[in-house]
């Protein structure tokens, strides 16, 4: 049985490469953010607006925990999912946990493109979008460094380094 989470950073490319990375290796799909909304036919800004992020975090925990239970699956969670409750021991504990670590420059270069799909961002940009990043990251980072691989997201990643970190995991799971 093989089971991958992908962690990291809002922007750092879990959904991008988590399904380039999931037909590779041969593994179903699942990113935690759709799965949510499939199941609450809302969307995640949705649920931040209507529920608040207290009760978003304990939809998106015991989503992760239902997710959990497939076999031979990829799992793309969100930005937050490892900072919160058990979840990062959890992870741990049931698959690989793959970060995918992003410099606050180039997570702050993409995510002024999508922060609008992210509620989190509150709509900052510019220097504030910036000193919100460093600040968050820095607290998120000791929850995704606990993962069983570290890969270096910074550029597009290739196809090529896509294969890579795909035969880098076939040896660990
Ligand atoms: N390696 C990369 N280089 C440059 N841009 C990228 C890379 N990976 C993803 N992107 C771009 O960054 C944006 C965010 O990527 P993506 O949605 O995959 O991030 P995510 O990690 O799933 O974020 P979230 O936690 O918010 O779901 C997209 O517009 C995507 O095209
Ligand atoms: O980093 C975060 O806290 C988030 C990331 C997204 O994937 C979503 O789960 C939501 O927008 C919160
Ligand atoms: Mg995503």
């Amino acid at each position: 049985m093989r089971r991958i989470f992908l962690i990291g950073y809002m922007g750092a490319g879990k959904t991008t490469i988590g399904k380039d990375l999931s037909k590779r290796l041969g593994l179903s799909f699942i990113d935690l953010d759709c799965y949510i909304e499939g199941r609450y036919l809302k969307t995640v800004g949705q649920l931040f607006a209507e529920k608040g992020e207290d009760t978003f975090r304990k939809i998106e925990r015991n989503m992760l925990q239902e997710v959990s239970m497939f076999e031979d699956v990829l799992i793309s969670t969100g930005g937050g999912t490892p900072c919160f409750f058990e979840n990062m021991e959890f992870m741990n504990r049931n698959g690989k946990t793959v970060y995918l670590r992003v410099s606050v420059d180039e997570l702050v270069k993409r995510l002024e493109l999508c922060k609008h799909t992210r509620p989190i961002l509150k709509g900052h940009s510019g220097k504030e979008l910036k000193d919100f990043v460093a600040e968050s990251l820095s607290k998120r980072s000791p929850f995704y460094e606990q993962a069983s691989v570290v890969f270096d997201a910074e550029v597009m990643l290739t196809d090529s380094d896509v294969q890579t970190i795909s035969a880098a995991l076939e040896k660990i799971l």
